[in-house]
């Protein structure tokens, strides 16, 4: 295993960030946590990268204990911190630099492992790193984060605030990486990134909801889910909580992710019922579970 977390617990006085959290990542994984702001992920990132003491529990990374052997953690260890990491007052380069001279390395040494990310920002390597988009911000952090060719690569929210286009070209990367053997820990808000890890773990109030595959975990949905549309959104939402038969009701894009309580019911009952409160252009179909269904049912 290249991280194995036992009986986690950690509070910040009343606050329980994380309460008795157990799982592994095996070897080479791309493993995903998933989970809202507050749910308790930097928390647990800090723990695992020998930042921050936990009250209970043990935690193994790379094999070596997160106290015990905090030296020889930082050396096999690449942190990616959800907050902006770097020094904007230096250049691209110069940043890259400094990192590599405290793991007492060079750019040279570890070039191949990076190079495919670096040379997407080496012609901007005199500009200050304070002056760089979202994009190119990230993907200064995560060479930075590499340049010692760690083992188990830590990143905490490393899309957030990125853009669609680079977001999709992060993944790309973190895949290429992983085919380099590197074992990687990321932590995500956002849903549909979920689907591209080997595993994920779903977090919420510092506790884990659900560990599996996201096929695995979308399967095990207990209900049909419908896509409803009406040409009134909110009206849309309202009617539907207000229906007596209605378990579930979540804005989903421009339709209205609906489930109902009973197993076997007809369509045409329920849309009667939304075109009798007002409601035109109604359809109803049934659609696939995906993570956030999932998350937000666990979560209810
Ligand atoms: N230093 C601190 N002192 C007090 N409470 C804290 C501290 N750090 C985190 N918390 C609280 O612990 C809980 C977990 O926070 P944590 O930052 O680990 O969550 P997160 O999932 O990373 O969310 P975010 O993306 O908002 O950082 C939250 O309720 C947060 O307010």
């Amino acid at each position: 295993m290249s991280i194995t977390l036992q009986h986690i617990s950690k509070s910040y006085k009343k606050v329980e960030a994380l309460k008795d959290i157990s799982f592994e990542v095996k070897e080479n994984e791309l493993f995903g946590l998933i989970g809202p702001d507050g749910a308790g992920k930097t928390t647990l990132f800090r723990i695992l990268t020998t930042l921050l003491f936990a009250d209970e529990g043990t935690a193994n990374v790379a094999g070596f204990d997160v106290v015990k052997d905090y030296k020889a953690i930082r050396q096999n260890v690449g942190y990616m911190p959800g907050k902006f990491s770097l020094y904007q007052d230096l250049t691209v380069e110069e940043n890259l630099k400094f990192f590599a001279t405290i793991f007492g390395t060079t750019i040279d040494e570890n070039y191949e492992l990076i190079k495919d990310i670096y040379v997407q920002i080496e012609p901007f390597k005199n500009r200050r790193a304070g002056k760089l988009s979202g994009g190119m911000k990230q993907k200064l952090a995560l060479s930075c984060a590499l340049i010692h060719k760690p083992k188990v690569l830590f990143l905490d929210e490393p899309t957030t605030g990125v853009d669609p286009v680079s977001r999709k070209e992060f993944w790309e990367m973190l895949k290429r990486l992983q085919q380099k053997g590197i074992t990687i820990l990321v932590s995500t808000p956002y849903m549909d990134e979920a689907a591209l890890c080997d595993r994920i773990a779903l977090i919420q109030d510092g506790k884990i909801l659900k560990i599996d595959t996201p096929e695995a975990i979308v399967k095990h949905y207990p209900k049909t889910i419908y896509n409803i549309g009406a040409n009134n959104m909110y009206q849309l939402i309202l009617s539907l909580n207000a229906y007596e038969h209605s378990y579930s009701v979540y804005p989903f894009g421009e339709f209205v992710h609906y489930t109902d309580q009973r197993t076997n019911f007809e369509l045409n009952d329920l849309k009667k019922y939304l075109e009798a409160e007002n409601l035109t252009g109604v359809s109803i179909q049934s659609t696939k579970p995906t993570i956030e269904d999932t998350f937000m049912e666990l979560a209810k």
